[in-house]
């Protein structure tokens, strides 16, 4: 099978060199689709590769049934339509660091053009004038730069404008004031950076949360005559608001690179001889486009190859190294899962995944997904992965939980899944035996050794001579073989479980005959 890949806006062509030398995949450059166009293209594709242009909105998803990924050839996915990739259980892959330097380069270059006028004279000048008086600036030593956002680009911009002999004030809710101390940088709430800096620039996403995080309050809170920065996001600054503050000259004047709307059809703020702009070039140099190219590039190549991405977006990253480690128990968990749903007739409300033995040591948060993967394929389907399994269980409202103890129970490793409903609970629990492969080693308070494979049926009896003879002689009259078959009771006489391996699936007939022999409770046929 050749896959097939989709890249809809410029990017560097060193950088998808990967993607193109890859064995099995075909690459499609299509930079300038409408939108119309793209929705008429997407189901060809198995993956499609953007950068900030195409908005890849839940429209686009709906219509690629063969997308298996996504990639941003940058950081800000905001374009992506993200709960709608991971509800159809599309990966959304990133690159985070590939333009981290640019973009705080950039910045630097725009925040001494601010202070200097830097564009304006040279516009000024190109118009053959010889004008000295019009472009006085401001010095950067001993001013305050405030910083919202120090993640990679703000830390970066912090570094930098140090160098520049800048005060550096910096708000963040993951910002401590240890780490604060450590990169010589003061700690400060929102409002302080608002009220204490010359200068503000912004490093933040663009959230529900950080949208507009510069209104008309905010400039109303800050220094008369400071200048503003946005490098990162249109619709991050109120551009109304700024707008109405450089007029009234609080705001003395804006350098920006990212707009409300792009590419910019209203130019009434840009028009504005106090603002400086460029049009989204933060990220625009050969090295991060480079960079971002191959980072995306890789990461498609690995999805595409059923691995897992190194900078996926829509679920946690695990490092190489653990991967290798959990690897061998994907199979058990995903099993585990699927027997429990099995296992269960009324809904699931609340599942706990466990894990015991030396496998707390890693982040099994991977095989808790899978486990909860293979507690909903029985119920919603082949579309459940493990992108979007914890998104479809809590939409069914089921809780996860995930815990680890220390406590071995005599294995190796041990997972456990317990499952609650309205009116019971269940559990399974499995290990991986060196050499042996996978087991089954407990179902509810039974101890039992049972390969997670095949045709089983778990049937629940009462502890009575006959029993068992009789399940055995009803399958032989309906010409099923019993490869393995595992009892446990819970006291002489009590209640019982068998868990048979046999070696076709047993139709409705043999079934209904089985649940009429006398003291078997519960039949269940677990495909696995
Ligand atoms: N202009 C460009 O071409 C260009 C290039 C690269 C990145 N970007 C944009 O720059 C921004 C920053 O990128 P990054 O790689 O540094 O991201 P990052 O995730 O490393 O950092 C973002 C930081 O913002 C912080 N944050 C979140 N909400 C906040 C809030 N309400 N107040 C204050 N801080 C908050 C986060 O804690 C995080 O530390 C993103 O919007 C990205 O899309 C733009
Ligand atoms: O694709 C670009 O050039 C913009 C990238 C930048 O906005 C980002 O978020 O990485």
């Amino acid at each position: 099978m050749t896959f097939q890949v989709l890249i809809s806006d410029p990017l560097n062509e060193d950088g998808i060199k990967p993607l193109i030398d890859a064995d099995h995949i075909e690459v499609h450059m299509l930079t300038n689709l409408s939108k119309a166009e793209l929705l008429e293209r997407i189901p060809e594709y198995d993956a499609l590769i953007v950068r900030s242009q195409t908005k890849v909105t839940e429209d686009v998803i709906e219509k690629g049934e063969r997308l298996k990924v996504i990639g941003r050839a940058g950081v800000g996915v905001d374009n992506i339509d993200l709960d709608a990739a991971t509800e159809r259980g599309i990966v959304v892959v990133n690159s985070p660091d590939g333009n981290t330097n640019s973009a705080a380069e950039h910045t630097m270059a725009m925040l001494m053009a601010l202070a200097r006028n830097i564009p304006q004279a040279h516009a000024s000048i190109k118009n053959h004038n010889w004008d000295r008086k019009s472009f006085v600036g401001v010095e950067l030593k001993d001013k305050i730069l405030g910083i919202i956002g120090l993640g990679r680009i703000g830390t970066e911009v912090a570094y930098r404008a140090r160098g520049q002999r800048l005060k550096v004030i910096a708000y963040d809710p993951y910002l401590t004031e240890e780490k604060a101390k450590q990169l010589g940088v003061q700690y400060g709430t929102l409002d302080d950076v608002l009220r204490k800096s010359d200068f503000i620039t912004i490093h933040t996403p663009l959230l529900k949360e950080t949208r507009h995080i510069l209104s008309a309050g905010a400039f109303r809170k800050m220094k008369d005559g400071v200048q503003i920065l946005n490098c990162a996001r249109g619709g991050l600054i109120d551009e109304d608001a700024l707008y109405r503050a450089i007029k009234s000259k609080k705001v003395r004047g804006a350098a920006l690179d990212v707009f409300e709307e792009e590419p910019v059809k209203n130019y009434k703020l840009l028009d504005l001889p106090e603002v400086i702009a460029t049009p989204h070039l933060g990220a625009s140099t050969v090295e991060a486009q480079e960079n971002v190219a191959v980072d995306v590039s890789y990461d498609v190549i690995r999805i595409l190859n059923g691995g897992l991405p190194q900078n996926p977006v829509n679920i946690p990253s695990v490092s190489a190294e653990v991967m290798e480690k959990i690897e061998p128990y994907f199979n058990l968990s995903e099993k585990l899962g699927r027997f429990i749903a099995r296992m269960t007739e009324e809904p699931i409300e609340e599942v706990t995944v466990r894990f015991s033995g030396s496998l707390t040591e890693l982040d099994i948060s991977p095989l808790t997904r899978n486990a909860v993967k293979g507690m909903l394929k029985p119920y919603l389907g082949e579309h459940v992965n493990d992108v979007n399994a914890p998104f479809l269980a809590s939409r069914k409202g089921i809780t996860i939980n995930e815990s680890k103890t220390s406590r071995t129970k005599g294995f190796t490793n041990l997972i456990t899944i317990e499952v609650q409903t309205r009116s019971s609970a269940k559990t399974v629990a499995g290990t991986l035996l060196n050499g042996l492969g996978t087991r089954i080693v407990k179902i509810d308070n039974y101890s039992v050794d049972v390969m997670p494979e095949g045709n089983l049926l778990l049937i629940r009896h009462k502890d009575q001579p006959g029993a068992i003879g009789r399940v055995g002689s009803l399958l032989g009259q309906y010409d099923v073989n019993i490869a393995t078959m595992q009892v446990g009771r819970s006291n002489v006489g009590g209640d019982a479980i068998m868990v048979l391996t046999i070696d076709k699936p047993i139709d409705k007939e043999c079934l209904d005959d089985l649940r009429n022999i006398p003291n078997i409770m519960h039949v269940i046929p677990i495909e696995l």
